[in-house]
């Protein structure tokens, strides 16, 4: 069978974007591993599918799967070309749309100027959160990695997130840590690893080596957990710039149980058709 997809971006953070409302397919996990790569296949960080809502008060189910095939929580720069995706091809007509995620609900806010705000909801520090084996809810943690301790924080933003401060990200060692932070036993369904540079109180340079895809271009809900494991360590105020190597995101977060909105750009590359096995 034929199907049609939507190749998007949000900052470089690419995505095959596919409505399941309208047509049927099932995408099994080897099938996304050949759709993501990029010399045999589409090639993506992120598979999104558009679903309908199991919830009569939300307006879709919004499923995300990494290039490795795994489905995740949830996915920031995806969330918002996933509003671009459903107005762009008339599923919806508003432009607050409500959707559910394996991580909870969020609302996507479609702006004039084309840029999406996205109510992320409220971080979660907790390590059960992640969940991350640690007894207590600490600023910082110590992890051992490779025989060195390395001061991280960690937060859930539905999905999980470590984050680490770093002098320069242009030389952090992202490539090394990255990998083996993901997979430390202490994360036991893995993480998300953020290393972020300290601009000002309003402004970080962030690189994110993302669970299941290895180093992205950008990373919503990486931006949304460095900021805020900043704002709760005092580091931060809202709102912050996070730059990103493909971009730059806002995020406001007044702290405590608020939520915190991401907003940034969200584009569609091009529409295709493909056959699947
Ligand atoms: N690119 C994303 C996050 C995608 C999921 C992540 N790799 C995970 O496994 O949790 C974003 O923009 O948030």
């Amino acid at each position: 069978m034929l199907l049609h997809f939507t190749k998007m971006h949000g900052l470089g953070n690419d995505f095959m974007v596919v409505d399941l409302v309208t047509q049927r397919a099932r995408l099994e996990n080897e099938e996304i591993r050949r759709l993501a790569d990029r010399r045999f296949g589409i090639g993506f960080d992120q598979l999104l599918v558009v679903e309908p809502p199991r919830d009569p008060d939300m307006d879709f189910r919004y499923r995300i799967y990494n290039a490795d095939g795994s489905e995740v929580e949830n996915c920031g720069n995806g969330a918002r070309c996933f509003a671009r995706f459903v107005l762009d091809k008339r599923l919806t007509h508003k432009r607050q749309i409500r959707v559910e995620t394996a991580g909870g609900p969020l609302v996507l806010d479609v702006q004039d100027d084309n840029q999406v705000s996205v109510d992320m909801g409220a971080p979660r520090f907790a390590p059960q959160a992640l969940p991350f084996d640690a007894d207590e809810d600490l600023l910082t943690h110590r992890l051992d990695v490779d025989g060195k301790s390395v001061e991280i924080s960690v937060a859930s933003m539905g999905n999980p997130h470590a984050v680490l401060i770093v002098d320069n990200t242009d030389d952090a060692p992202v490539e090394h840590l990255g990998p083996a932070i993901e997979a430390h036993p202490r994360f036991p369904r893995r993480v998300n690893v953020g290393f972020m540079q300290l601009v000002s109180s309003g402004e970080i340079h962030l690189r994110v080596y993302e669970r299941g895809t290895g180093e992205t271009l950008a990373c919503g809900t990486g931006a949304c957990a460095a900021v805020a494991c900043g704002i709760r360590r005092g580091l931060l105020s809202s709102p912050v710039k996070v730059h990103l190597p493909g971009g730059s995101l806002q995020i406001d977060w007044a702290g405590g149980e608020s939520h915190l909105i991401m907003t940034g750009p969200a584009e569609r590359v091009y529409d295709g058709r493909i056959a699947l096995r």
